[in-house]
């Protein structure tokens, strides 16, 4: 794991940023991508960057379960928002929420059979998850609906009016598919990941927590604010 500590979460985007475009310019073609505050910063600065994205794929890591993608708390509506509009890719690929699920997960997974993905942003959970992969999924999943847990609908419960709006499943890539992925990516920020930042890379490789899998990567890196690296040991 190649760990970079920076000052605050504009300094992750340039330095995600970067990342991105050493990527392009080694020939990567699809990129995986991901959702939620955290890579908003990286987004921006490819954004205000002359990348061209316009002959790549995109297959972003998980969508809610029976929202449209037209539903402003989609992660289609998010990516549009934050990325696509400005930086089209030739196709960009998200599950779709209201699809039928034995449905969905094959048509997915055949998506990524036919586009392994060459790098991977992924954000990190509260409690370690990566995707919609939370505690005790196994390490070797792949595409699949997922039951949030109570503390991840709390946590994303700020976006909806209320919290029994909040979708209770997910359509989410696995961690086996995760991890077939040539590069990683991981992003987090702020003091709230600061022990689950120290458990994936410090702690045991376990499913009880799913970024740890990460360990076992042979490409991987990790860019932290100085909050989310404050509870490393060495
Ligand atoms: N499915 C997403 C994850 O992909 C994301 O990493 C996580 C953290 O979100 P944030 O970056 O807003 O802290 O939230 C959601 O659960």
């Amino acid at each position: 794991m190649k760990i970079n500590i920076v000052k605050d979460s504009k300094a992750a985007g340039q330095a995600g940023y970067k990342l991105f475009k050493e990527q392009l310019d080694n020939g990567s073609h699809v990129f995986g991508l991901a959702t939620g505050s955290t890579p908003i910063t990286t987004y921006d600065a490819i954004t205000a960057s002359d990348l061209d994205f316009s002959d790549c794929i995109s297959i972003n890591l998980d969508e809610y379960a029976g929202l449209p993608g037209t539903h402003e708390q989609s992660y289609r509506y998010f990516m549009n928002q934050h990325l696509f509009s400005k930086k089209p890719f030739k196709e960009s690929f998200v599950p779709d929420g209201m699809n039928e699920a034995d449905a969905e997960i094959k048509r997915y997974e055949k998506i990524i059979e036919e586009h392994p993905v060459d790098f991977q942003i992924l954000g990190l959970g509260r409690n370690g998850h990566i995707g919609f992969n939370e505690p005790g999924t196994a390490f070797d999943s792949r595409t699949h609906k997922v039951a949030l847990t109570e503390s991840t609908i709390a946590s994303n419960a700020r976006f909806f009016d209320n919290e029994a709006d909040v979708p209770k499943f997910a359509y989410s890539m696995g961690i086996g598919t995760i991890m077939d992925a040539k590069a990683i990516l991981l992003e987090a920020y702020g003091e709230n990941k600061a022990d689950a930042v120290q458990k994936m890379i410090e702690g045991p490789v376990t499913e009880d927590l799913p970024a740890s899998i990460l360990q076992r990567h042979p490409n991987v890196t990790i860019i932290l604010d100085e909050a989310a690296a404050s509870k490393l040991k060495k």
